[in-house]
């Protein structure tokens, strides 16, 4: 008889979502963590990022008050206090991961690094634990670069940035992703001179068009983007660390943060003690997210690397899998994982939000007869009032006018790409946001109005103009 039905590895994102769901369906739930309760996300990740991020917001918001008439000295950061807002951010949301809170459901959770002995063993804390059902949800880490002289300068990453003592004097950051461009960001308002190193493009992935303002916004607050360069090596300096770049520039900075992307956290798992195959992206999954190699394991989050769509490292994904797992694995019903309408958010200010594929991405894809539709958000009254006008929807549709990707950039946008997830999920044509009555004045009517531009056209063509003049001769 196993011990558990459902044993989880890892207490982040995905594994409390799907220890939630198990326990609270009555299964005996085994729940392991090595480290802190909440993971990446509540501890290194989303929540101190964005409380960082809203702290330097408001240093901003100071900066530019001029604009409403209001004057205002300089803000002054207090560091400690900054510190202090994002610890209780931290604090404030920690219960609902907590251990207790998991007991409470009647989880048994086992602080202790969890191993597969056997292909339906998991060891932890000296103690073995036969399991029906397993689910690998141990999530990623930073990548270090393999970097010629890293070994020699102390370095940051998401782990250890939200600990420093003072606010860095000159943050170097290597990586303009997600990570990179909110950390430039929030520590350029907060006083930091940020220098960014990205060898491509920023936040690449997503559409050109909507770039262009996140890169101005950066270059407005002080941040020095670097793209297209490579660095190709590190040294002490007197100032803290150097970069090298490819053209042989020497860039100094009193600290260096890495945020090149994230490697899946399969060290200490013994994966193949249980015959579960994995990549160097994660574990190997279908898509009902259950190991192609042993049928009793799944794996959720970070970690997952499902055939032909790998891994995604959001935790509203972490969610979509445990909600996947349980349909798949509890209910045994079919089950089939898409990212056709997932978003993603990257909270600088203006934000840029993708909802399904980019223009680009659909093409390359081999669709032909898009449309693509656009509504400036420098038109939207609400954000004109703000004095915050600027920015774009853009709405990629097929020839029938079925919604397949929405790329977003403005104030305000994070709040509007629910409405494009729930458009292109749940299959919804067009003309139910053109129809939408958005209440004024909002940034959300800028989506009905991307969207009444599929209708327009047609609307004020010549025969439709020819039949309401008829009409209106009637009598
Ligand atoms: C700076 C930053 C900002 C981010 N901002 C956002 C955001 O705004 N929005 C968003 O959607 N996503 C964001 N993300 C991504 C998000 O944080 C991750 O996608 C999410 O936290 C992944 O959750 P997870 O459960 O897969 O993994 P994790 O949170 O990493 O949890 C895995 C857990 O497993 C434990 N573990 C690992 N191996 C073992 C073992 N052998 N035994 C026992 N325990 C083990 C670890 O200690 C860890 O606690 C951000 C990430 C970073 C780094
Ligand atoms: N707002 C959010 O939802 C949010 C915020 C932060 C992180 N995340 C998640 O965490 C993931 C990891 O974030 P990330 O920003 O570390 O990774 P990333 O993979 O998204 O971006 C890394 C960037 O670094 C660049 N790069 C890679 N190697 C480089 C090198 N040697 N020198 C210079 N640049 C290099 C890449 O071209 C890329 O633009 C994200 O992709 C996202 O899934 C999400």
């Amino acid at each position: 008889m196993p011990d558990v039905d459902v044993a989880v590895i890892g207490a982040g994102a995905a594994g409390l979502s799907v220890a939630a769901i198990a326990a609270g369906l009555g299964l005996r739930v085994a729940l392991f963590e090595r480290g802190r309760m909440g993971g990446d996300c509540l501890n290194t990740g989303c929540v101190p990022s964005k409380a960082l991020l809203a702290a330097a917001k408001a240093a901003e918001d100071a900066r530019r008050a001029h604009r409403f008439g209001i004057r205002l000295p300089e803000p002054e950061i207090d560091w400690d206090g900054v510190r202090a807002h994002v610890a209780g951010a931290i604090a404030a949301i920690a219960p609902n991961d907590s251990e207790e809170r998991y007991r409470g459901m009647g989880a048994m959770v086992v602080r202790a690094s969890a191993r597969f002995a056997e292909r339906d063993v998991i060891e932890a804390g000296g103690r073995r634990f036969h399991f029906r059902r397993a689910v690998v949800a141990a999530g990623s880490s930073p990548v270090i670069p393999p970097l010629p002289g890293l070994s020699e300068v102390p370095f940051l990453t998401h782990e250890t940035l939200f600990d420093l003592p003072e606010c860095p004097g000159h943050l170097l950051i290597l990586g303009g992703g997600p990570i990179g461009l909110e950390m430039a960001q929030a520590h350029a308002r907060l006083g930091s001179r940020v220098t960014v190193v990205e060898s491509a493009a920023i936040v690449g992935r997503d559409d050109p068009e909507c770039i262009r303002p996140v890169r101005e916004a950066l270059a407005a607050d002080g941040v020095t983007l670097l793209e297209g360069t490579r660095a190709v090596a590190t040294e002490p300096d007197v100032d803290g660390v150097a970069l090298i770049l490819e053209d042989g520039t020497r860039l100094t900075g009193t600290h260096l943060l890495l945020a090149v992307g994230r490697q899946p956290r399969l060290a200490g798992l013994d994966l193949e003690a249980a015959a579960v195959q994995a990549s160097p992206r994660g574990v190997i999954t279908d898509r009902s997210l259950r190991s192609v190699s042993n049928r009793r394991v799944y794996a959720a989050g970070d970690i997952a690397d499902p055939e032909g769509l790998g891994p995604r490292a959001f935790t509203h994904v972490c969610s979509q899998h445990a909600a996947l797992i349980a349909r798949a694995m509890l209910f045994r019903l079919p089950a089939r994982l898409s990212y056709d309408a997932l978003p993603r958010v990257t909270y600088t200010d203006p934000c840029i939000a993708q909802i399904g594929p980019t223009e680009a991405d659909l093409r390359a894809g081999g669709h032909t007869g898009l449309t693509v539709l656009r509504w400036p958000l420098d038109e939207n009254d609400r954000l004109v009032a703000e004095g915050r006008a600027g920015g774009l929807v853009k709405l990629t549709v097929d020839r029938k006018g079925k919604l397949l990707g929405a790329s977003l950039v403005g104030p305000g946008v994070d709040e509007m790409a629910g409405i494009f997830t729930l458009m292109i999920g749940r299959r919804l044509p067009l003309s139910v946001l053109a129809g939408a009555v958005m209440p004024y004045p909002t940034a959300q009517e800028a989506a009905k109005r991307a969207a009444g531009e599929f209708f327009t056209p047609k609307l004020l063509s010549p025969p439709v103009k020819r039949v309401v003049g008829w009409l209106m001769r009637l009598p």
